[in-house]
């Protein structure tokens, strides 16, 4: 049996850290939202019970450190399956970018799988199985627009934000979350408390000017001083004239929201010249 499965990219619209746990991670509010730049992922079942993935470019690994060989793993140990799968992953979303290409790989797998292995598990079954693997597979399972609180991996999903196209630009580094977050300040983070709220609030209202207002990213300042070719990207974005500009998780890449498809063309050449990856995207929005 075979199946076919898109796996989305996802950006940050907010991401407040508000504490340090004891278990080292940290307690964060985000407010998250799936873009259309996706990886696809085909999978195959198998009978000898083996897990095999194959990637359409060879810089990842693909034994037990692909996040994708992890979900597939992961549900054949829980649930005692004796099938196997081969996975081959086309890979279209840049890597440690921010976007959580990873993430989306290994939550393709486990609602591929549920339904390929017949375990008829529940999104929230699967979203807490994806939790295991990672703070940011949760979302991904879920999909769309949500609020994603804990370490990440409790989900509410919103409405969807009023319609806008994305420009993405990725910069040629690679950043590592768990550096990021261990260089964040936490006597900063209460101040910071709000901006998740004010999202979603002006979510609800479908109130575009305001989504934009009030972009915030408590990682961003870390990174940015990490890498100034990351800062110059975003000012370099909000010169284009996008209507607001963030960088997504961790980093390294920026976004911009731009509702005007005229003022689009321009935007996205403007970063052309600077930046090689770049991509015009729409919001996905919940079914
Ligand atoms: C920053 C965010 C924002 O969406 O995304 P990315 O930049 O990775 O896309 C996420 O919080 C990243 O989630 P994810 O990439 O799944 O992180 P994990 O694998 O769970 O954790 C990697 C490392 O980041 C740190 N970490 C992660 C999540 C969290 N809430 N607190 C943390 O301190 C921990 O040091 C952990 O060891
Ligand atoms: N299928 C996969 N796709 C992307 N990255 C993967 C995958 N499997 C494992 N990884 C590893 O996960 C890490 C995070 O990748 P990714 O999810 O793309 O970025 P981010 O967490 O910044 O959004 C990378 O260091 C990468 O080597």
């Amino acid at each position: 049996m075979k199946q076919s499965i898109k796996a989305p990219a996802k950006i940050n619209l907010s991401l407040d850290v508000l504490r340090k746990r004891d278990d080292g991670y940290h307690e964060v509010k985000m407010v998250m939202n799936q873009v259309d730049l996706a990886d696809r992922l085909d999978l195959e079942t198998r009978v000898d019970g083996h897990i095999k993935v194959e990637l359409s470019e060879g810089f990842l690994p693909v034994d037990h450190r692909n996040l994708a060989y992890q979900a597939a793993f992961l549900l054949k140990k829980r649930f005692h399956i004796t099938m196997g799968v081969s996975i081959y992953i086309h890979k279209h979303i840049p890597v440690a970018a921010g976007l959580a290409g990873g993430s989306s790989d290994a939550a393709a797998v486990l609602k591929g799988l549920n339904e390929l292995w017949h375990v008829g598990l529940s999104i929230e079954e699967l979203a807490a199985l994806g939790a295991e693997i990672g703070s940011d597979v949760a979302f991904c399972v879920y999909g769309g627009t949500a609020l994603a609180t804990g370490r990440g991996e409790i989900i509410t999903p919103l409405a969807s934000p009023p319609p806008c196209w994305v420009i993405l630009a990725k910069p040629p580094i690679g950043v590592s979350t768990r550096e990021v977050y261990q260089r964040v300040k936490t006597n900063r983070l209460d101040e910071r408390k709000a901006a998740s709220e004010q999202v979603v609030q002006a979510i609800k209202n479908q109130d575009y000017a305001e989504i934009c207002r009030n972009l915030s990213n408590g990682l961003e300042d870390v990174t940015l001083s990490l890498y100034p070719e990351v800062k110059r990207i975003k000012e370099r974005m909000l010169d284009s004239g996008v209507d607001a500009a963030l960088m997504s998780g961790s980093g390294p890449t920026v976004f911009g929201l731009v509702k005007k498809e005229s003022r689009l063309h321009r935007v996205y050449n403007g970063l052309r010249g600077f930046c090689d990856q770049v991509y015009a995207v729409r919001l996905i929005s919940n079914e």
